[in-house]
């Protein structure tokens, strides 16, 4: 199926021709990691492993890299405030990093790069725009000439003038024109540094993505990802100096954004200190809820971060996982899962998720209609195979857990739980009916309601404001 993708460099949907389809490559810029990310960072890792996983049904291999930069002025601060060497805080919020996306249904990348593990080829790519009259030294920084560059500007379509007064650059007496940026600048002893031909110093973030891109996926990947909040000044210079340092080649082919996540209506973001950290929400919810909000909107498409949202989506899902439930005694194979063609199809048209999603409880409608035995095994295999390819619904197995685990995810009192409610079945079966309803009230001051239905009584959390 031909996947059309949104290439911001031509501001166009394209059809997306990989240069050699026995190997795809893909890279996403990666985190700064300081600190825990925001749920608005987790957006790009969600999206683009969406995006990975149609590719790998359709080629046989796809390179995905998402790089950690850990080498960056804001892990500095982070360091010498906490009197700490910088190691220290990126191994440890990479490692957050790690489980949060894993938590979220974020397939780890193929590849991994670190920042401070690539920093000789960073100097290399320098050398090699130095000696291509590209960049130039002065006062133990490398600057990256853009008046070299006469195609500078073409991503973000923004002329010098407005870049310059966008980005704030600073006025540095040792720069040859304004918009001129730092590809290595020097460092005092305190701070982290590596030896050079300009002295001892770091890399600036641009040249870091530069690097590891050529370092693992080659001169010309096919595409590149990242946040609109990126486009420039990072993506614009990311394509001036490879390009330059790769001859002219094309850096990437493909250039994909992802829309902000906002709340109210402002980016989320640490700057603004309108953040929901998303180590704190998978405390409060539960991880698929998370993941199901981060791909309804459109992808290039803002969103929006609010209560009622979360409790719209925790509805959706419920309704999801009801028809699940209602299905279990129709066992359905992982190998015969099928996902419908019109839903692919949506996907494959620039991921167009809200029209996935329509297509899903569709598909949820129609396991609902479902009769015989045949067509009941058909429907759940189709919607199984859907809501797997959006890594949604993992809980199909046992979808009285997505009922009654916890905000958290997490399941320690379901013992207690079950006790009350057996206690209560017994109560109501010798028509002790105060003890049973004192028992339901119990069991309501847990945040759990019980139903009963034809099999048996069925019981599932609420929250509070649900009760009230
Ligand atoms: N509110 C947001 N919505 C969607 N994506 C975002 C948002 N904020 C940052 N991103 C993306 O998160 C990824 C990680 O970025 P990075 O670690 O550099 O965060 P950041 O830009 O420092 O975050 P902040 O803007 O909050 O300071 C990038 O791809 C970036 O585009
Ligand atoms: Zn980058």
């Amino acid at each position: 199926m031909k996947l059309k993708l949104h290439n911001s460099l031509t501001r166009r949907i394209e059809e997306f021709t990989p240069q050699n389809p026995e190997r795809v490559t893909m890279y996403l810029c990666g985190p700064t990691v300081y600190n825990y990310v925001h749920i608005g960072n987790a957006r790009p890792a969600v999206v683009f492993d969406l995006l990975a996983r149609l590719l790998r049904r359709q080629y046989p291999q796809v390179v995905y890299a998402r790089n950690i930069t850990d080498v960056d002025d804001k892990i500095n601060i982070a360091a010498t405030e906490q009197g700490v060497p910088i190691g220290t805080i990126t191994a440890k919020f990479a490692q957050a990093y790690r489980e949060d996306m894993a938590a979220l249904g974020v397939a780890p990348p193929d590849i991994e790069p670190h920042a401070t593990e690539h920093i000789p080829q960073m100097i290399a790519m320098c050398e090699r725009l130095i000696a291509d009259g590209h960049a130039y030294a002065a006062e133990n920084h490398v600057l990256f000439s853009v008046d070299s560059y006469p195609a500078y500007g073409q991503l973000s379509g923004r002329s010098t003038e407005d870049m310059i007064a966008g980005a704030r650059v600073e006025v540095a007496p040792y720069k040859k024109s304004p918009g001129d940026f730092v590809l290595w600048k020097p460092s005092t002893l305190d701070l982290p540094g590596w030896d050079s031909p300009w002295g001892r110093g770091r890399p600036g973030w641009h040249i870091e993505c530069s690097a590891m891109c050529e370092a693992h996926l080659g001169d010309t990947i096919d595409i590149h990802a990242g946040g609109i909040d990126l486009q420039f000044p990072h993506h614009e210079n990311e394509i001036a100096q490879s390009t330059c340092a790769h001859g002219g080649k094309i850096f990437a082919k493909y250039w994909l954004h992802n829309g902000m996540l906002n709340m109210d209506g402002r980016k989320m973001s640490k700057s603004l200190g309108n953040v929901l950290q998303l180590h704190e929400l998978l405390k409060l919810h539960p991880p698929e809820l998370l993941r199901f909000l981060l791909l309804r909107a459109q992808y290039r498409q803002p969103a929006d971060w609010s209560e009622s949202a979360l409790k719209q989506a925790r509805a959706t899902l419920d309704g999801w996982y009801g028809a699940l439930r209602d299905l279990l005694d129709v066992p359905v194979d992982p190998r015969d899962e099928v996902v419908p063609t019109d839903f692919e199809a949506a996907l494959c048209d620039d991921l167009n998720t809200p029209e996935a999603f329509a297509i899903l409880s569709r598909l949820v409608d129609d396991t609902r209609k479902a009769a015989t035995p045949e067509q009941r095994t058909s429907a759940k295999a189709k919607l199984l195979g859907a809501a797997h390819l959006l890594g949604l619904l993992t809980l199909h197995l046992d979808p009285q857990a997505w009922f009654q685990q916890n905000a958290a995810g997490d399941e320690s009192d379901v013992a207690q739980i079950e006790q009350l409610v057996a206690a209560r079945q017994s109560a109501k079966q010798a028509k002790d009916f105060a003890l049973a309803d004192s028992l339901r009230a119990q069991l309501l001051a847990l945040g759990v309601v019980v139903e009963d239905s034809a099999q048996g009584p069925r019981w599932k959390r609420v929250s509070i404001d649900e009760l009230a």
